[in-house]
């Protein structure tokens, strides 16, 4: 990869390297766009096949937060961090040693739990930086709040894809059943939706199938079902020229960043197989809303309001969409730019 280049290409302010000599392990954090505030992002910890891959993911998750924050009309920049290691891997000094990479930034970035990160470590970072979120004790972690984003989500995409208010006895496919995928099989289940599920942990998809009466699929099956939702929720570039064609769901609605292989080309298999493509980073945006009501100290009542515009903001991208004969990705994007430069020009005119 050419570094500075791609750099460039994405839009990047900052990218930050760091390696523990000691415990034999790397981090990046990659700074996205600034213009509408200092940068939130969680912090993902991953064995990548590649330090090239490790790079690659945090750009487009960093550059995935700065479009979440804008259409979700929070304001921060973009950002987010990767831990190259095994979960296996992970110790209370790794941890530390990392909180005290997020600190050297003084605040310039703020982080939480992604992937392979709990809330205890979390709390195990905050012995070294104040700059974390998704604390016990306060908001806690951020996945009950993304699953009831992507629930109400759903029923946005719902209403208008199929005209119908109501979820009940509908069918939903689920992949990945982790903290948000779990949750969000609950919603679903009080609402009477017949649940579909696959994770790779077969444990896991157990428990699901006996708490809400899930079938259990195999992993390869579950873009295929006879379904009316798709809903991913484990990780990235799924949705790509191999698993599209094999998609039946007429709405694909889940948690997982950068569900799109290839952002233009995917998005727009999607639309002409007339699917009607949730776009990730607005419909998961119920974690950054929580963990940002966390650091401002605001009242439940405004969180929960902000959550729900999630609703509203996904039916004027779909409308959009429609009206303009763009792609859903391409009607949130423009969303997010136009709220963005109006931020620049602001920051330039003061
Ligand atoms: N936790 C949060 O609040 C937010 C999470 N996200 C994104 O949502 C996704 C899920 O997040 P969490 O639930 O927190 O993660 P998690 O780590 O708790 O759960 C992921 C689950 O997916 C399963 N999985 C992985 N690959 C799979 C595959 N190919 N097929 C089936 N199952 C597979 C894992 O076994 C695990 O159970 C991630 O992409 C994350 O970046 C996005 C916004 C906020
Ligand atoms: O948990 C956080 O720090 C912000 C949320 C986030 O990183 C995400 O939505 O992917």
């Amino acid at each position: 990869m050419k570094l500075f280049e791609t750099v460039k290409e994405m839009g990047h302010e900052q990218v930050l390297f760091f390696q523990d000599k000691e415990l034999n392990f790397k981090a990046i954090i990659a700074l996205h766009d600034t213009s509408l505030g200092r940068a939130m992002g969680a912090t993902r910890l991953f064995p990548y096949a590649s330090e090239e891959d490790a790079l690659r993911d945090v750009l487009r998750l960093s550059r995935g937060m700065t479009y979440k924050a804008a259409c979700a009309n929070i304001p921060v920049g973009g950002g987010k961090a990767v831990i190259i290691a095994n979960p296996d891997q992970k110790t209370d000094k790794m941890l530390r040693a990392y909180g005290r990479f997020v600190d050297s930034l003084q605040g310039r970035f703020i982080t939480g739990q992604d992937v392979n990160i709990c809330p205890e470590d979390v709390q195990e970072m905050r012995r070294e930086t104040r700059y974390v979120v998704g604390l016990t004790g306060k908001a806690g972690g951020p996945a009950p709040a993304t699953a009831l984003g992507v629930f109400l989500g759903i029923q946005a995409a719902v209403f208008f894809q199929l005209n119908k208010q109501d979820l009940n006895g509908l069918q939903v496919a689920v992949q990945g059943l982790g903290n948000v995928g779990g949750k969000l099989c609950e919603y679903l289940h009080r609402r009477g939706v017949k649940l579909f599920v696959t994770d790779l942990n077969h444990n896991r998809a157990e428990e699901i199938q006996q708490l809400y009466g899930a079938t259990v699929v195999e992993s390869e099956d579950i873009y295929s079902l006879d379904v009316d939702i798709f809903a991913p929720c484990a990780m990235g570039a799924i949705l790509n020229s191999e698993t599209i064609p094999l998609i039946q769901a007429s709405i694909i609605a889940g948690c997982a960043n950068n569900q799109l292989q290839d952002e233009r080309i995917h998005s727009a298999m999607l639309k002409s197989q007339g699917i009607l493509y949730c776009p990730d980073y607005v419909i998961n945006s119920g974690g950054l809303i929580n963990v940002y009501h966390e650091l401002t100290f605001s009242d439940e009542a405004s969180y929960l309001k902000q959550i729900h515009s999630i609703y509203d903001t996904l039916l004027e991208i779909f409308t959009k969409s429609k009206s303009e004969n763009i792609t859903t990705q391409d009607a949130s994007k423009r969303l997010a730019e136009e709220r963005i430069t109006k931020a620049r020009k602001l920051r330039i005119a003061a």
